[in-house]
């Protein structure tokens, strides 16, 4: 299975539209892929808060209806990263995964939006549920950026039957250790895949260092881009998940752990 990782940048001298023709002409030639992953909120940019409005969208709308295109073009799947959706008076960040039809196949809605020196968290409305997708590749699932902080979100990814996650992200540079550290413990811990694509550049005074990367079931890293903005090949053995889990059936050991004073009161008899 091959990967092409859409490492764009959102400069705030381009517009949401001339982003999405310059994603256009980045996608024109490149090599063939199953896959093409954007990052998060890469058309508007993560971090044009004051332009979320503005460049929010139906799911309907024209980063979908570019999409669609690239993908029979192409004939591939493609996760459009996120877009701003606009949906019965509310703003999520809303990933996309389309099949090579065209045809949209998944919709995740970003469950952690983030607080911290960002206003998503006051902008945007949370959702609530992770999804997952039978592909020729096993079942894909989406989790956006701050879900990689949160265990919870994996736990349901797997008990989904998810094989590979998929992770746009607009993370930025200032953390970056963070980023690789939790790309790969995510795909360690759940002996999955962890396809995770990071925006480049400045936006709004915010280095975005991409550093986008491809964690196998076992931890390895398969890829890991740099800062330059491109789109970036990486080949995925999908068979390699059954591997690591029959031989190393770690899944099958996780127990409930109890909390609170009942735990210590029994463990103090
Ligand atoms: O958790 C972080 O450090 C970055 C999160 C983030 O930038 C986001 O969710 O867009």
């Amino acid at each position: 299975m091959k990967v092409a990782l859409v490492q764009i940048g959102s400069p705030s001298t381009e517009s949401k539209s001339e982003r999405i023709q310059r994603a256009e002409d980045m996608l024109h030639d490149i090599p063939s892929a199953d896959l093409i992953v954007f990052p998060e909120l890469w058309a508007p940019g993560y971090f044009y808060f004051d332009r979320y409005e503005e460049n929010a969208e139906p799911l309907e709308g024209p980063v979908l209806g570019h999409a669609r295109r690239w993908a029979k073009r192409l004939s591939a799947h493609v996760h459009v990263g996120s877009i701003i959706e606009t949906r019965d008076g509310q703003l999520y960040n809303t990933a996309i995964l389309l099949d090579p039809s065209g045809d949209v196949v998944q919709v995740y809605r970003k469950i952690h939006v983030f607080g911290y020196q960002s206003r998503e968290a006051q902008l945007l409305t949370a959702g609530e549920m992770v999804t997952t997708t039978g592909t020729p590749f096993g079942r894909l699932s989406s989790t956006t950026c701050y879900d990689l902080r949160f265990p919870a979100v994996w736990e349901a990814l797997v008990k989904e039957g998810t094989d590979m996650a998929i992770v746009p992200a607009a993370w930025p540079a200032a953390r970056l250790h963070h980023w690789q550290l939790f790309t790969s413990v995510r795909a360690v811990e759940n002996q999955i895949y962890v396809i995770a694509c990071n925006a480049v550049g400045e936006q709004e005074g915010i280095s975005l260092p991409g550093h986008s990367r491809v964690v196998d079931p076992w931890g390895d890293v398969l890829f890991e881009a740099g800062d330059e903005e491109g789109i970036y090949m990486c080949e995925v053995n999908p068979a390699l998940v059954e591997q690591v889990r029959r031989e190393f059936p770690v899944l099958a050991d996780r127990q409930k752990v109890g909390t609170g004073t009942s735990a210590i009161a029994e463990w103090s008899v």
